[in-house]
């Protein structure tokens, strides 16, 4: 049993979701306020939903390019552990957010080859976190939760100067060899554990957690 991953499952919306995501042993359970996902959460049901977690079930509100006032409704309302920015927000927008909320922040960046991989370095300086994504395909409604995973080769090996998270694609059949492949010692799920756009699957999530801790 690898007990030292942590795991994030992101895209909860109904509260059986909070108690399969905390008894399978997830440390992480991520709310999407993003419109378009199919796992959207208006502030009231985030802030209900929030107000149920178990104690020690880290809870990370996903936005993307936010607004200032967007970001205090979300902040005022529910309960949080951490923000993740999952936009193109800058790294300057990111130390700017970091300092008015006063909440750690894990900045989501996509990679899809090489060349992405400097931006790791840069909102490395200014974040608590860092969650390494596939890049959305061009086109793509969702800056993030498609379900696709990059060349974890990419990463194998590469170390960065905060705590970081392997997301893209992840499933309960491959996590194991892309935790091997890139000692990631954090992965995050939305896609691989639903059995339906936005339904989280209370046996998929469990599956999930037991191999990424095998
Ligand atoms: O999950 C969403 O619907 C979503 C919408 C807009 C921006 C980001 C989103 N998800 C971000 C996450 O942290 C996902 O867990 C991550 O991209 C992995 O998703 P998946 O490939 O589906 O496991």
């Amino acid at each position: 049993m690898n007990n030292d991953i942590r795991v994030k499952i992101c895209g909860l919306t109904r509260p059986q979701d909070l108690i399969a995501v905390a008894s399978a042993g997830a440390a992480y359970a991520g709310f999407v306020f993003f419109a378009k996902s199919p796992r959207h959460l208006d502030v009231e049901a985030a802030r209900a939903l929030a107000l149920e977690a178990p104690v020690g079930l880290a809870k990370v509100a996903l936005t993307v390019n936010a607004s200032d006032a967007e970001l205090e409704r979300i902040v005022e309302a529910v309960p949080l552990d951490m923000l993740q920015l999952h936009g193109s927000e800058s790294p300057e927008r990111v130390a700017e957010l970091r300092d008015r909320f006063g909440l750690p922040i894990m900045k989501a960046v996509g990679v899809a080859s090489e060349a992405d991989l400097p931006a790791l370095v840069e909102y490395g300086r200014v974040v608590d976190q860092l969650l390494v994504d596939a890049k959305p395909p061009k086109g793509a409604e969702l800056p993030g939760g498609n379900g696709l995973a990059f060349d974890w080769r990419l990463i194998a090996g590469r170390r960065w100067p905060v705590p970081w998270m392997l997301a893209g694609g992840l499933t309960p059949q491959n996590v194991r060899e892309a935790i091997h492949l890139t000692g990631a010692r954090q992965v995050d799920v939305s896609s691989g554990v639903e059995s339906a756009p936005g339904v989280k699957d209370a046996a998929r999530i469990a599956a999930f957690v037991e191999e990424a801790m095998a």
